[in-house]
C-alpha cells in the first residue's frame, strides 16, 4: 500500500536528480532497501506493507531533507502479536493474582479459549488471512475493505473473529486517542483494564479500521489461545467490497465530524 509516494518511486531517478540532498553514498543502501520495499508493495498488492508517509501530510518532496524522505519511506513496523516490555511504575491491576510485573495479557494455562471454549488450542493461527485490503476512503483516510474468495461473496460470517488488533502494550491511562484501546480482562474479578494496546507507530492492519455509527464489526477483549487480546469480530455477515467498520464509542467524534455513511448520508 503506497499510492501516495507510488509515482515518485517509479520516477526515482528523476527525484534523485532534483533533490541535491539525496546524494550521500552512505544512505543509498537505505534508499535502495525502502525503494525495493515500495516497488514490491505496488507490484504485488502486498497489503501488509504500510509506510510512514501514508499517515501524514507530505508537502512537495523537493522541500524535504534526505532524512525526512527516508523516514517517509520507512515501513510501519508490522506486529504479528502484541509487544510487551516492562515499564517502571506500571501498577499491578486490581485483583491480579499472579506474579507482577509481567505481560498483562498472560493467562493461566487452564483458561478456556473464547473461540473454541477448549484448552490448549491454536485458534489464534486460524484467523482468516488475505481477506481484506487497505483502501482510501476519502477524508476518513485509509480503511479496511472486506475481500471474499469470489466477487460479491461472503467474506466474514456474523460472529466470526476476523483478526486481532496488535500494538504495543502500555499501562492503563497512558494515551487517549483513536490509536489506543483499553484491554480489560473478563477472567479477572471486576474485569479490570490491565493495559492499553497502542498501535500508532506499530501494529497490524486492524489498526486501520474506521468508525461507523452503524458498524458491521466490533472490537472486543477476549482470551484466545491462552492470551488476552483485542479481537475484531463481525457483528453481521460481511460481503466482499464492504468496508469493515466498528463503533469507536459515543462522543468520539464531535458534532458533524463523523464521516460515516449514516452521518453523511
Ligand atoms: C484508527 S484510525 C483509522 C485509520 C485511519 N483512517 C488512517 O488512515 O490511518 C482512526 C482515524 O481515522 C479517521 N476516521 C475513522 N473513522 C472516521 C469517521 N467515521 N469519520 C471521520 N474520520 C474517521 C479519523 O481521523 C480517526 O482519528
Amino acid at each position: 500500500m503506497l499510492p501516495f509516494l507510488g509515482p515518485y518511486l517509479w520516477a526515482w531517478p528523476v527525484l534523485e536528480r532534483q533533490n541535491p540532498a539525496v546524494k550521500s553514498a552512505a544512505s543509498l543502501s537505505l534508499w535502495d532497501k525502502h525503494f525495493r520495499e515500495g516497488r514490491r508493495s505496488l507490484k504485488t498488492l502486498a497489503q501488509n506493507i504500510e509506510f510512514q508517509c501514508e499517515s501524514i501530510q507530505v508537502s512537495p518532496l523537493i522541500r524535504h531533507t534526505e532524512d525526512d524522505l527516508l523516514s517517509f519511506l520507512e515501513p510501519v513496523q508490522y506486529l504479528e502479536k502484541n509487544s510487551y516490555e516492562p515499564v517502571d511504575g506500571w501498577l499491578k491491576p486490581r485483583n491480579w493474582q499472579w506474579d507482577w510485573p509481567m505481560d498483562p495479557t498472560w493467562a493461566p494455562p487452564d483458561t478456556k479459549c473464547d473461540m473454541c471454549k477448549a484448552t490448549p488450542c491454536d485458534c489464534i493461527s486460524t484467523l482468516p488471512k488475505n481477506r481484506y485490503r487497505i483502501l482510501y476512503y476519502g477524508a476518513k483516510g485509509r480503511g479496511i475493505q472486506a475481500r471474499a474468495s469470489s466477487p460479491g461473496g461472503l467474506a466474514f460470517e456474523k460472529d466470526q473473529y476476523i483478526g486481532e488488533l496488535t500494538g504495543k502494550l502500555v499501562p492503563p491511562d497512558t494515551y487517549d486517542n483513536s490509536m489506543t484501546i483499553n484491554l480489560n480482562r473478563s477472567d479477572i474479578d471486576e474485569e479490570p483494564v490491565v493495559c492499553q494496546v497502542y498501535c500508532q507507530d506499530q501494529g497490524n492492519w486492524v489498526r486501520l479500521v474506521n468508525h461507523s455509527c452503524k458498524p458491521c464489526a466490533r472490537l472486543v477483549a477476549k482470551i484466545v489461545s491462552g492470551k488476552a487480546g483485542v479481537m475484531l469480530q463481525a457483528t453481521q455477515d460481511i460481503y466482499d467490497g464492504a468496508e469493515v467498520t466498528v463503533n469507536y464509542g459515543r462522543g468520539h467524534f464531535g458534532n458533524n465530524d463523523c464521516l460515516c455513511e449514516v452521518c453523511k448520508g
